[in-house]
């Protein structure tokens, strides 16, 4: 192993350490009882705000993730922690937490390394890349929500579309993608495996 390079994977945060839908969703009602809002099931496009404008002609959803405290209070999603501890313990593995801020960043930048800290530990601060754009970032997995990645560059990385709310209807997938519904490790070990394996052939 000590020669050998390492298998690097790229983890995005929102909707794959983070959960970011359904948290939406929760805050959405609270904020505006009454109004009306897309459930889960109908969610189609990534951005939320483009579903809300075009199927409810609401504007302002984004006053939901732009408030302070947002991004450091997403919960979890199922798993994910443990999954970044396992693969951060082996040693043929290197991990880089990948995440694109928002534009509006005043809360969101500091909020997502404070987030990594609470839930992955003061060490995991130096793993995390923020980057609107993910192809540029060289790796050999990537696990990410969002089904289309465009970039500068033809990305390096497989891409594993990690099932959210906005993505369960996308089937029309590349020949670098395959769908990741849960973190189960017994399934990443296996895709890692598996991924190891084409790569020296
Ligand atoms: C689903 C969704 C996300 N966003 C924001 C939240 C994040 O800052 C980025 C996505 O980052 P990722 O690294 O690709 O997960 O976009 C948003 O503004 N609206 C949404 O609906
Ligand atoms: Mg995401």
């Amino acid at each position: 192993m000590a020669n050998e390079k390492k298998f690097r994977v790229l983890i995005d945060m929102d909707g794959v350490l983070c959960d970011w839908e359904p948290t939406f969703l929760k805050t959405y009602k609270e904020k505006w009882p009454g109004r009306p809002f897309i459930p889960l099931e109908e969610r189609k496009e990534f951005l939320v705000r483009n579903d809300y404008k075009n199927q409810l002609g609401i504007i302002n959803p984004n006053e939901v993730y732009e408030k302070e405290g947002w991004f450091l209070n997403l919960p979890p999603v199922k798993g994910a922690v443990e999954a970044f501890e396992y693969l951060n313990s082996r040693d043929d593995i290197e991990v880089v937490i990948c995440s694109a801020p928002i534009t509006n960043y005043n809360f969101c930048v500091t909020e997502k390394y404070q987030w990594v800290e609470k839930y992955l530990g003061k060490k995991a601060v130096s793993q995390l890349m923020l980057t609107k754009d993910k192809t540029i970032v060289r790796g050999d997995l990537l696990i990410d929500d969002k089904p289309l990645i465009k970039g500068l560059d033809s990305p390096s990385w497989f891409h594993a579309l990690f099932t959210a709310a906005h993505n369960t209807w996308f089937c029309d997938y590349s020949s670098n993608q395959r769908r990741m519904d849960s973190w189960d490790i017994k399934w990443l070990d296996e895709f890692i495996a598996d991924l190891k394996t084409r790569s020296k052939n």
